[in-house]
């Protein structure tokens, strides 16, 4: 059995662990005739790779991104893209004790209960520098979107850390790529950081939310009934590592509104159809609107903690477990650019499926 790739028509396989030599991911149908540079993968790949900031892990790595196959004087030929990331600062004497103990919150004690055999070297397969892998296929995405759907842009961003919310009466776009949270209120990064600060000292971690937005994707994407976009979407975003709950447009927050207040109103504006609100977060029955998609998700706090936990070893002997190692005190941070990438994949698979069923043609209003 295969579960290590997503996609129908652009589809990524990614491959590697933590501590092997090198991770990957291969794309395989992506257009050919595409402009695509690995200065142009690598930016995505910068702003998720680790030990940038205080604010993140402490494992340095260059992630340098290297295509290996599917492009040919700078374009893609249609053939499968390789691309690899080489680990290079591993430190695997570090994880020496979850050989045989389970961190809880990980997968130790599920990759040894399903396989019988894991490697334990910072996490192995479990460990998110996987996600560096989607990053580049994501990259390969934006590459096509930047030629197929020259207007779109997707963006992430924190809307929370713990306790601390984003106040969206400050929401300044131009500030996201100007701190290490990702958080669109240069203001509050400095409380921000202390935040995180004292949660560290305190050697604990904590949970995030993270919203993404597809702003320009064209309507007429997704599949009903099991092609839903949103049904992949939300996919999509559940597949990262710790990530525990997905919400699309007002999400759970319908729960509380009544049919007045969610109806996204429609009229007629010069250039066609316009929405006078997003509640559906650009999504009608599992196809896309026009207007932006909107993706909340939220990740749990990083369960590698100094603070010892009551856990089990494989000799079912009951155990306290501190983590070493280096860790990130809110993993949501770096999901960022990890979503953006996610979301890109599934909205170009969904623009070539769209192509292969209907070849763009769309039903007229007025
Ligand atoms: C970008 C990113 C970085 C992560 N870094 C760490 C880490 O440093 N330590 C850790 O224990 N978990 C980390 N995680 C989370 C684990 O990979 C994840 O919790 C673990 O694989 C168990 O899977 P689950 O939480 O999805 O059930 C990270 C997650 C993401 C998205």
């Amino acid at each position: 059995m295969s579960f290590n790739s997503f996609g129908h028509l652009f589809r990524v396989t990614t491959w590697g662990e933590s501590h092997g030599p090198a991770l990957g991911a291969t794309v395989d149908g992506c257009p050919p005739g595409i402009e695509i540079e690995p200065a142009f993968i690598q930016q995505f790949l910068d702003r998720r790779r680790p030990g940038q900031s205080k604010e993140t892990t402490q494992r340095k790595e260059p992630d340098e991104v290297r295509i290996l196959s599917g492009t040919f004087e700078g374009r893609t030929t249609g053939t499968p893209i390789q691309l690899m990331i080489e680990n290079t600062n591993q430190r695997s004497k570090d994880y020496g004790e979850i050989a045989q103990q389970f961190r809880p919150g990980h997968a130790d004690i599920t990759y040894h209960q399903k396989y019988g055999v894991r490697d334990y070297r910072g996490g192995g397969r479990s460990s998110a520098r996987e996600t560096a892998a989607r990053v580049a296929a994501g990259g390969v995405a934006q590459a096509v979107l930047r030629k197929l759907v020259p207007g779109l842009k997707i963006t992430g961003y924190m809307v929370q850390m713990g306790e601390k919310h984003l106040d969206r009466s400050r929401f300044d776009r131009a500030a996201i790529l100007q701190n290490p949270f990702f958080l669109p209120d240069a203001g509050a990064v400095d409380e921000w950081s202390e935040y995180l600060a004292a949660i560290r000292k305190g050697q604990s971690s904590v949970g995030a939310a993270i919203e993404v937005v597809a702003e320009g994707c064209p309507p007429g994407l997704g599949a009903p009934v099991y092609g839903k976009i949103d049904t992949e979407l939300a996919a999509a975003m559940m597949s990262i590592n710790a990530v525990k709950g997905v919400e699309i447009g007002e999400g759970m927050g319908a729960a509380a509104l009544t049919g007045i207040e969610n109806a996204d109103e429609m009229v007629m504006g010069p250039e066609g159809v316009e929405y006078l609100s997003n509640h559906a977060g650009g999504i009608l029955g599992g196809i896309t609107t026009g207007q932006p998609i909107t993706v909340r998700f939220a990740v749990k706090p990083t369960s590698s903690i100094l603070t010892p936990r009551r856990s089990v070893n494989t000799r079912g002997e009951e155990v306290e477990v501190i983590t070493k190692g280096r860790h990130d005190p809110c993993v949501g941070i770096r999901a960022v650019p990890v979503a953006e990438a996610m979301m890109a994949c599934v909205i170009l698979d969904h623009l070539l499926m769209d192509r292969a069923q209907t070849g763009g043609q769309r039903g007229e209003i007025g």
